[in-house]
């Protein structure tokens, strides 16, 4: 269904065009991401989908194009304390700190909270116990983060985002490192906090049928333009995808969730059913 009333617009990009040095790399583009919805973005690699995420946030402003929060506050004017109370991002490839424990880099989620000294944040350890308990790192919490595996320090990442307690969640491809059983519940924590907690939810993904099964709607970047964006069911067609990731792609609907499934066809298949023995 698409976003209805009810649903708030928390982020506003509009003709959002980005460069490094002098190359454009994204192109005028416009994307809403509203309360209580996950919106993925997807696309082959370089389409600029980590770019636009960064945009958002301003760590890496626009050369053009303007990104607003709810009731039109242009990012570009928050401080950078209101900003991050405002919304957070879980990028790729974060540096784990040294000598720093778990519970340390989740508390620091809280820093936006936070009055000048310290003070003044009287949620603030309840907010840290529920998310880490929420992102399974609740064990962890006494070890040195430079200590942990790539998955777990993943979740220790997003328990400090969530720690930021944001109307805008912002998450690039944070299914990486983690293992099947974390791949999905951290897909349903993100829908979770949509569906209950009315977060506005950006989420670059590279698994097309993680797409389908956790968003709304679903933005389509090629070569850093937006080739498609809509509800799942029409941006996750055979023609989009075979056009965007130039290989054919098959779509059909799993049977038992009702939820698109893609599969890209591969020249072995080919080469199987045609007895070609090369
Ligand atoms: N720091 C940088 N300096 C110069 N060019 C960059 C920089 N970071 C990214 N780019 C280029 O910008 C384009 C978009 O990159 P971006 O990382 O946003 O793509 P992406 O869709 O997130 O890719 P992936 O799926 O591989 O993570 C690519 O051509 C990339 O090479």
């Amino acid at each position: 269904m698409p976003p209805t009333a009810a649903h708030r617009v928390e982020l506003d990009a509009s003709g959002v065009s980005v460069a490094y040095q002098r190359t454009r790399v994204v192109h005028d583009v416009s994307v809403q991401l509203h309360a209580g919805r996950v919106t993925a973005l997807i696309g082959p690699n370089g389409s600029g989908k980590s770019t636009l995420l960064r945009a958002f946030t301003r760590l890496h402003p626009p050369e053009s194009g303007h990104v607003t929060l709810r009731d039109a506050e242009p990012v570009s004017a928050l401080s950078p304390r209101n900003l991050a109370r405002r919304l957070t991002l879980l990028s790729q490839n974060r540096q784990a700190p040294g000598g720093v424990t778990v519970r340390e880099v989740v508390e620091y989620g809280r820093h936006p909270h936070r009055g000048r000294w310290g003070g003044g944040d009287a949620d603030g350890a309840a907010v840290v116990d529920r998310v880490m308990t929420l992102t399974g790192v609740a064990p962890l919490a006494e070890r040195a983060v430079d200590t942990l595996s790539g998955g777990q320090l993943q979740r220790v990442w997003l328990a400090s985002c969530l720690a930021q307690d944001t109307r805008v969640l912002l998450l690039d491809e944070p299914t990486t490192f983690l293992d099947l059983r974390y791949q999905v519940e951290l897909l349903d924590i993100v829908r979770d906090l949509a569906d209950d907690h009315g977060i506005a939810v950006g989420v670059v993904l590279h698994d097309l049928d993680q797409a389908a099964a956790l968003a709304d709607e679903v933005v389509l970047l090629v070569a850093g333009r937006v080739h498609a964006y809509g509800p799942v069911d029409e941006v996750l067609t055979a023609d989009h995808l075979t056009t965007a990731y130039e290989i054919p792609v098959d779509v059909d609907r799993d049977p038992h969730t009702g939820h698109l499934r893609t599969r890209a066809r591969a020249r072995h298949h080919h080469r199987t059913l045609t007895g070609d023995p090369r």
